[in-house]
């Protein structure tokens, strides 16, 4: 069974797929407590939950008519049944992404026929949870996953690009940077982009926070 704390349809605010309509499924629980996290109140132990098993999900999600589904949270990868779920979302005719916070073994899905795209954060330095990253994922992703670098700093911007260059992000996989809402300049990422010729990396804002109040939820 699942920890369900939130559906809705939106379009997808953010990843390669930004712009276009998605499903969105948001699980319970955290393994992290990133600094910036927007999603704390999904994270906390007493966020209601509503418990549905994997064909309960997949019953709402088909009512919507959406091809693209977004699995997130919280922290996905932690509800037990996610392969399962997964697996029954592609049977469906859908495309699945799911948004992990990079500290949990991808490598299962290598030879599936229902593999997902992943979204893996790799957590900067300002998350205060950098130590949790697995950078061993980096061996098992793909060209149609995404890396990506949510950063507040220059300190955070360092370090994105020395793990591009160092694991060939970039070659492998979309790469993102994203900033923490609010607290960078978008202008200041644009130069450190310039200064350090960050070719194949994609600037992007959560593009939710613009059309709706970067408040609320369900959007
Ligand atoms: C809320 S998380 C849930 C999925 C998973 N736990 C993770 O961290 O990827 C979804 C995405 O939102 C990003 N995010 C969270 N808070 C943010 C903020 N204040 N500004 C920008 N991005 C944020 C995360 O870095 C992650 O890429
Ligand atoms: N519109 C919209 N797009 C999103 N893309 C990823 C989201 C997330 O919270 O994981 C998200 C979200 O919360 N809203
Ligand atoms: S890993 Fe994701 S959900 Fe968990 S605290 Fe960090 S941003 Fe929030
Ligand atoms: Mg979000």
């Amino acid at each position: 069974m699942f920890k369900v704390v939130e559906m809705f349809e939106s379009i997808n605010g953010e990843g390669y797929k930004a712009g276009q309509l998605a499903y969105f499924v948001r699980f319970q629980g955290c393994n992290m407590n990133c600094v910036y996290c927007d999603t704390k109140w999904a994270n906390k132990k007493d966020a209601p939950y509503q418990l549905m098993s994997a064909q309960d999900i997949v019953s709402k999600v088909n009512e919507a008519h959406i091809k693209n589904v977004t699995l997130t949270g919280g922290e996905p990868m932690l509800q037990e049944e996610i392969e399962e779920l997964i697996r029954l979302l592609y049977e469906n005719g859908h495309e699945v992404e799911i948004e992990t916070n990079g500290s949990i073994d991808i490598s299962s899905y290598d030879h599936c026929d229902y593999r997902p795209s992943f979204t893996l954060d790799y957590k900067c330095p300002d998350s205060g949870m950098e130590k949790f990253v697995d950078v061993m994922n980096y061996d098992h992703i793909q060209e149609k996953d995404t890396i990506k670098f949510v950063c507040s700093s220059r300190i955070d911007l360092k370090k994105a690009y020395e793990i591009i260059e160092k694991y060939a992000l970039n070659k492998k996989a979309h790469v993102y940077l994203s900033p923490v809402f609010g607290k960078i300049d978008p202008q200041e990422m644009v130069a450190f982009m310039l200064e350090k010729n960050m070719n194949d990396v994609n600037l992007q804002l959560q593009m939710h926070k613009f059309i709706w109040d970067p408040e609320e939820r369900g959007v």
